[in-house]
């Protein structure tokens, strides 16, 4: 029987899972490919850790000894940072290799170029595993394009931030404690300031901007915010008003421009993202004709990434990705209108005057600090934040809207 001959470059958490799910599905694959999956290289940094690696496998520091190999097939990049692996891939895409990446920090501003080099050199470049781990959601944006126009994104996109947030609210963990067991657990990036920071979530972001509207926006101009600033008072007090904190990131097209967010927000009882738990992540897609699509599942770890990985190299290897390329799209409406609500933190009990100008739909005090969930006008509410820069506030997230006649046909009369 033939060989497809692969080589990994890295062998974390990401690595050691592709490793895996090629060994524990090693007939499954030679079933629907016809051909025996070699690994016939494994690049590391470190040559001084101990692995679990079968003897007849190069394991080497060296990147130009990967490439000696004769008739490597697909390189599978799972290593950290925009260098080395963008340098690696273009080397093995101009030797006429496929590419499987996860590398998102890398992809988010290079995927363009790789992609054009691949299609430059009749390859092809898997990102799957770039966003939302195990999640298929590149692959399900591809098929909706078909025929879709996508106007909106909106997700939780990192694994380890949902993971704290979680963790703070349900076990009382501190945010150390919760961010040091997502590390344990081979969620977190070797520098996790990128998860808990909103650079992760925004790489992420970008990857998806790409995919679904063949652009992105200009990078400075997405506002970014992590997760370091929610202690778990206002985790509490959110609780207490049925809402719940959650990173997530929003991108959408409009005729002229893409803009998007990073940041955390509220999430009422009623909201897709409101029961997504731990390290699972979600991304809803708004497309012309189908109304919104939600995806939630494992979003970090080993084996959600080696799976999304090893999805790839089949869909590859099948030459699914021949003709990948996504058409230009025109988006059509807004997402944000004049109305919203929000959860503010005041320093003071005494009920603020400018509280008058909006619903006050509940009130708690917390640790000497007054939480107050408010609905109203947002250019208002925009005026009172000018003038009071000791409001901590929180926006509630809207739902992608349906298009009103799926609305009107899946209600229940
Ligand atoms: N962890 C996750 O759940 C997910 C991670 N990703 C992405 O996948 C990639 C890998 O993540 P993860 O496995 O968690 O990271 P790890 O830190 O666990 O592993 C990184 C691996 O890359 C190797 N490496 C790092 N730099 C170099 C280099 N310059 N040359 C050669 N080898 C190098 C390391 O070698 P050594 O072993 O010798 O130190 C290690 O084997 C990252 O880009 C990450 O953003 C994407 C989706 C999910
Ligand atoms: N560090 C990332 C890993 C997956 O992309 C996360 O926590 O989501």
């Amino acid at each position: 029987m033939s060989e497809l001959h692969v080589a990994l470059l890295g062998f974390g958490t990401v690595g050691q899972g592709v490793y895996e799910a090629l060994d524990t599905h090693r007939e499954r694959i030679k079933d629907i490919t016809g051909k025996e999956v070699r690994i016939r290289a494994i690049l590391i940094k470190d040559p001084s850790k101990e692995r679990e690696i079968d003897p007849s496998i190069k394991v080497t520091t060296d990147f130009d000894e990967i490439l000696e190999e004769e008739d490597i097939d697909v390189l599978f990049e799972a290593i950290v940072g925009e260098e080395p692996g963008y340098t690696y891939l273009t080397k093995a895409i101009e030797r006429g290799i496929h590419v499987v990446t996860a590398n998102k920090a890398m992809f988010a501003s290079k995927g363009e170029d790789l992609l054009t080099r691949a299609r430059e050199r009749e390859v092809a470049v898997g990102f799957e595993a770039t966003t939302a781990g195990g999640l298929p959601v590149i692959g399900a944006i591809r098929q909706l394009l078909n025929v879709n126009e996508i106007t909106h994104i909106q997700g939780i996109l990192n694994g380890t931030s949902n993971f704290i947030l979680s963790q703070m609210r349900k076990e009382g963990l501190s945010f150390e404690r919760a961010l040091s067991i997502a590390q344990e657990k081979g969620y977190a990036e070797a520098d996790p300031t990128s998860d808990v920071g909103g650079q992760d979530a925004f790489y992420k972001l970008m990857i998806l901007s790409r995919a679904a509207f063949h652009g992105q926006p200009d990078w400075e101009a997405v506002p970014k915010k992590g997760i370091t600033d929610l202690t778990s008072d206002w985790l509490q007090a959110a609780e207490s008003f049925s809402l719940r904190f959650k990173h997530v990131g929003s991108i959408q097209r409009d005729r002229e421009s893409i803009s998007g967010v990073v940041e955390p927000v509220l999430v009422k009882e009623s909201h897709p993202f409101y029961g997504v738990e731990d390290v699972e992540n979600v991304v809803s897609v708004k497309g012309s004709l189908v109304g919104r699509v939600t995806l939630s599942g494992p979003g970090a770890g080993k084996l959600p990434t080696g799976s999304a990985m090893v999805e790839d190299f089949l869909s590859l290897i099948e030459g699914r990705y021949a003709s990948s390329e996504t058409r230009a799209r025109i988006g059509v409406e807004s997402l944000s209108g004049r109305d919203g609500e929000w959860v503010v933190r005041t320093p003071d009990e005494a009920l603020p005057e400018w509280v008058d100008r909006f619903d006050l739909l509940d009130r708690i005090t917390l640790s000497g600090h007054l939480y107050l969930f408010i609905r109203g006008n947002e250019e208002e509410w925009n005026a009172v934040q000018q003038a009071d820069v000791r409001l901590q506030p929180y926006p509630v997230l809207k739902e992608l809207p349906l298009e009103s006649r799926l609305k009107r046909e899946a209600s229940v009369r």
